[in-house]
């Protein structure tokens, strides 16, 4: 994306066999995403108050103000460039800062469009969206994070004055992590045991003021704060994680976000047709942005990696001439390419993931809750999968870097530092994977009643042929026919299910089993998942394609994806019978040279990612690869560096050598 300057890997660019502009439609989405998106970055990348270099060296106070202030210049430019929301939503992505706005916009305003009443909404979304309030999504506690109906918040219905009496009855029972909460919100939507008449109705969400809306000082009964600096420097210290408890503090009954419950005026307790789960909703719709949040996070790092791969030579000079680049090494490659393909792959089952979300908020709109669980099940099951993957390949991208990748200045420990948490963060990655077993067992143990599993279980429905089928990869050839591909991991998922089941059945508590077997259920919830994402590689690649040698690419790159799997999980796939290891051998040989045709299209194929060197952050992954003189006068500009000197030589440095010259002398 980036112009000007010698390019040092410009030959890089000219060896590839695709057409790069078209690749970039395909990886925005469409040409409107695309234009917009590339448009926001450039504003973004251009705008000096959005510089972000500096932000390692900054106190947590002053890298705190400084979020502030780019979050209320951005919101000055997103009113007066007249922004639409995704737009503006792109502009946020591309100030790479986490701030409260991630909160109030992700899931404050969510949480009120999904669980308040078409009144509560149109009293409370015209405040949010013009930014009057600002909220957060206050639901974890001290004490119970991933068991919600473990919390211990109450909120007392009182007849009399026709309220709710909010109570944090127990330190562990103080909020305790939600972004945003620490020095901003002025609202939040807590989380709270609903008591009326003396009975506990579980939980359910409250919109409760925090701050006053003059001065910005918690209201009575509020304390409020932010829980201290969290991994790495700058990174996720740019978000105020707050600690919140509430003494008797009391709020209107219409503010209990009443869509799935309602409380009236008499204190009767009136549950609507809508299931209960949708009180989790909120929780849904974030799984499914975090899912492309993933392919973001990882295309970013692979960006990095990848070009720095190309400019970075070691050892095999022949005759004085240059030496290998580091990309060219087979060990590099099947590192490297894998997490490229991922990049993709994660891509487009994100936007699957988009499609089913909307579908299954049509259909709640009409009162049809079937597709429900299926869309807990795929965002569960992706979020954990995904993000899984990312933190350990943004890793893997640093190591690929060598000693360079350790810099700050690569971008990739603040990449790590901030993207980590989202293995825990709306659902720890475990706990997701076990309520993807959940449902998956439920379907195992339905197969026989003659009902039919539909959307991502529907492969079971075969489970017959599934159950008993050879695979059919007989030349290294096969290995890129899609049906056998699928067929592998098809069988793999649900033989791993089965045997689950198998094996639960064994139990007479079934909660017992469930426990017990957990570690297995994981992995079986795992082998879905990834189904999940080579089928919907292989679906992406079933549409129409233009571009010179697109598809091609696309191609390549899904039976990276699906083949460098089937080798690392070899031993599921040959223990459940559904490969032989002459055909696992066959795909590794295939997976071999798939890498040298990625080769090539490399810096291409992350090009396409269209990202600005201002988004990227990174010395190593520059567009014009001019790694060393920039690494060269970075560093110069360390603090450390101000003077040659240093401050403390002559308090600490100058009598330990002093001290060694008096020894040495005596
Ligand atoms: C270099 C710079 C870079 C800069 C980058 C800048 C950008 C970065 C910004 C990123 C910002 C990200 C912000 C992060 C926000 C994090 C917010 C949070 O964590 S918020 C806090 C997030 N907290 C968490 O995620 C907590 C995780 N825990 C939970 O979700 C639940 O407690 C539970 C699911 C584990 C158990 O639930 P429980 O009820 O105890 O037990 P059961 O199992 O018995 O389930 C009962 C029934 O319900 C069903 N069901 C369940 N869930 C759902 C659902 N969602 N829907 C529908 N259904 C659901 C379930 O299937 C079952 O059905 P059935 O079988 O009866 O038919
Ligand atoms: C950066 C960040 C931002 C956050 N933002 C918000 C926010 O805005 N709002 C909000 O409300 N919350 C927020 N959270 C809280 C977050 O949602 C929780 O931390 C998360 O859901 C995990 O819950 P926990 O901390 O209770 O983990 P725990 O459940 O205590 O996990 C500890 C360990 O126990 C294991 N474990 C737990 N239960 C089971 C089980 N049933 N079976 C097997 N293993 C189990 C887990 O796998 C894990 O290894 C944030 C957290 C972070 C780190």
């Amino acid at each position: 994306m980036e112009g000007g300057g010698v390019d040092h890997l410009a030959e890089e660019r000219q060896k590839s066999r695709f057409d790069v502009d078209e690749m970039k439609i395909v990886w925005a989405g469409s040409r409107h995403a695309f234009e917009v998106s590339d448009r926001v970055a450039r504003l973004v990348a251009s705008d000096p108050a959005f510089r972000k270099d500096n932000r390692n060296l900054l106190s947590r106070k002053e890298l705190f103000k400084n979020t502030l202030r780019k979050a209320a210049y951005a919101w000055k430019r997103i009113m007066e460039l007249r922004l639409t929301e995704e737009e503006a939503a792109k502009l946020r992505f591309f100030i790479d800062e986490p701030a409260y706005t991630d909160l109030h916009w992700g899931m404050f305003v969510p949480a009120i469009k999904g669980q308040g009443t078409e009144e509560q909404q149109q009293k409370w979304l015209p405040l949010a969206y013009k930014m009057q309030i600002i909220g957060c999504y206050a639901q974890t506690e001290l004490g119970h994070g991933s068991n919600v109906q473990g919390l211990e918040t109450t909120a007392t219905f009182d007849p009399q004055t026709d309220e709710f009496i909010i109570n944090s009855p127990t330190l562990t029972s103080s909020k305790w992590w939600p972004g945003g909460l620490g020095k901003v919100s002025t609202h939040a939507v807590a989380y709270a045991r609903l008591i009326v008449n003396g009975q506990d109705h579980g939980v359910h969400g409250f919109i409760v003021q925090l701050r006053s809306l003059d001065d910005h000082m918690p209201l009575p009964g509020i304390t409020v704060g932010d829980i201290g600096m969290k991994f790495g420097s700058g990174a996720y210290n740019t978000m105020d994680n707050g600690v919140l408890r509430f003494d008797h503090v009391r709020i209107p009954r219409n503010q209990m976000l009443m869509r799935v419950l309602q409380v009236t005026r008499e204190g009767k307790v009136v549950q609507s047709d809508v299931p209960r789960q949708l009180i989790y909703g909120t929780m849904v719709y974030v799984r499914q942005t975090i899912v492309s949040d993933a392919s973001s996070a990882l295309s970013r790092a692979v960006c990095i990696a990848t070009r720095y791969s190309a400019v970075r030579r070691q050892f095999g000079s022949q005759k004085g001439g240059p030496e290998t680049q580091v990309i060219d090494y087979k060990t590099q490659q099947s590192r490297l390419f894998p997490l490229l393909a991922s990049a993709y792959a994660f891509r487009f089952v994100g936007e699957w993931l988009k499609w089913l979300y909307t579908d299954v908020t049509q259909r709640l709109q009409a009162n049809d809750f079937s597709t429900l669980p299926e869309a807990h099940a795929c965002t569960a099951g992706l979020k954990s999968l995904t993000t899984s993957a990312t933190a350990d390949a943004i890793e893997e991208c640093r190591k690929l870097c060598g000693g360079h990748g350790y810099l700050t200045s690569s971008g990739l420990p603040e990449l790590f530092a901030v993207y980590i948490p989202a293995c825990t963060y709306e659902g720890d990655n475990t706990v997701l994977l076990l309520q993807v077993a959940r449902f998956l067992m439920k379907t195992v143990s339905q197969l026989g009643s003659g009902k039919q599993p539909v959307g991502s279980t529907a492969y079971m429905s075969r489970a017959e042929h599934l159950m008993q089928c050879r695979c059919s990869a007989q030349r290294v050839e096969d290995w890129l026919k899609p049906d056998v591909v699928l067929e592998a991991f098809e069988a793999r998922a649900l033989r791993m299910s089965v045997a689950c089941a198998q094996n639960l059945s064994k139990f007479s508590n079934p909660e017992e089993g469930f426990a017990e077997l957990s570690a297995d259920l994981a992995e079986a919830a795992i082998a879905h998942c990834q189904l999940i994402v080579v089928s919907k590689f292989v679906e992406k690649l079933q549409q129409d394609i233009p571009g010179q040698g697109v598809k091609q690419q696309l191609q390549t790159l899904c039976f990276v994806y699906s083949l460098h799997l089937l080798h690392k999980h070899q031993g599921d796939f040959l223990s459940t019978g559904c490969i032989t290891p002459k055909q696992a051998s066959l795909a590794n040989e295939q997976l071999r040279s798939l890498y040298s045709q990625v080769r090539p299209n490399a810096i291409a194929l992350v090009d396409a990612f269209n990202y600005t060197d201002h988004y990227l952050g990174s010395v190593l992954g520059r567009y014009d690869g001019n790694v060393y003189p920039t690494l060269y006068e970075d560093a110069w500009k360390d603090p450390l560096n101000d003077s040659v000197v240093p401050d403390g030589y002559h308090e600490y440095l100058r009598p330990v050598l002093k001290q060694q010259l008096r020894n040495a002398r005596l």
